[in-house]
């Protein structure tokens, strides 16, 4: 069944400036004909050959396409149309211009509290809703929390090239996401759950509010080490009690022990905002 436009992009979008390259996938703005509208095509390079280390597989492309389409969220980006040009799919997403989360940190020893609950909570409000449809990120890392523009500070989750639907039976244990942010049982090669992502947050949390990451090492071996060891420390002054409180509850070896989304949002370092 023919699930993507094989008609030329162009014919319905101008292409302009590219804005992000990644290994499979460059992202570049557009403008729709009809409407006048921007949005953001994502063109991801096709594998032409069996083995080759670039581009992916049509199977793994179809995986984030039809991910996205059952994602409908405020803080997620929106999945408007793909194409199919033979080397690449093209999706047209939802433009954010309001850069990276990264990017808006920079510089920064860290964010007020309260800005660091309000971006913290827009994050689990979405994952909220992946994790209703047993939808899981994977890649939670500020570069790829952005913001929608830099005046209303609202955040949208972008990128969901490594999701994946949980609970289907089958485990999932592939190594993924970038060491900085993953949980230990991805290192350990164990199942991912839902779970996996809100050991991220705590990750992201302990980012926002001191401008440290908790367990980067020298090298990625040592990362993975402080990661498997749960070995981090809060320096007092980045962290009130409550926020080493919520943080602790999320950096939990065992995912089954880890606070759920519901947990989170429901915590009081959240509800205190
Ligand atoms: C203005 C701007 C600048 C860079 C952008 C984007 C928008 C962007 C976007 C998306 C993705 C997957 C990557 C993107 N990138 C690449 C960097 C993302 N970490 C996306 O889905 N919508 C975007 O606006």
């Amino acid at each position: 069944m023919k699930q993507f436009k094989s008609e030329p992009i162009e014919m319905d979008y101008i292409i302009a400036e590219e804005i992000g390259s990644g290994q499979f996938a460059t992202v570049r703005r557009c403008i729709e004909r009809s409407s006048g509208k921007e949005f953001a095509a994502k063109f991801v390079r096709k594998k032409r050959i069996i083995g080759s280390r670039r581009g992916l597989l049509l199977e793994d492309i179809e995986r984030e396409v039809n991910i996205l389409k059952k994602l409908n969220h405020d803080n997620i980006v929106k999945l408007f149309n793909v194409y199919d040009n033979g080397n690449e799919v093209i999706l047209i997403l939802e433009l954010v211009k309001g850069g990276e989360l990264f990017d808006y940190l920079a510089g920064k020893e860290g964010l007020e509290e309260t800005q660091a609950i309000a971006f913290i909570k827009q994050i689990l409000l979405g994952l909220d809703h992946m994790h209703s449809k047993n939808i899981v990120h994977l890649d939670l890392k500020p570069e790829n929390i952005m913001l929608l523009d830099k005046e209303t500070q609202r955040l949208k989750l972008i990128d969901f090239g490594l999701s994946r639907v949980v609970n289907t039976g089958s485990d999932i244990r592939e190594i993924l996401g970038t060491p900085e942010f993953v949980a230990p049982e991805i290192i350990n090669y164990e199942p991912i759950t839902l779970a996996t992502d809100l050991w991220s947050v705590g990750v992201i949390t302990y980012n926002l509010l001191s401008g440290a990451s908790p367990f980067l090492g020298d090298t990625k071996q040592e990362t993975f080490a402080n990661i498997t060891a749960v070995d981090y420390f809060f320096d007092s002054t980045h962290f009130s009690d409550l926020a080493q409180h919520f943080i602790s509850n999320l950096l939990v070896k065992d995912g089954r022990k880890r606070l759920t989304v519901d947990q989170c949002l429901q915590h009081d370092w959240i509800k205190q905002n």
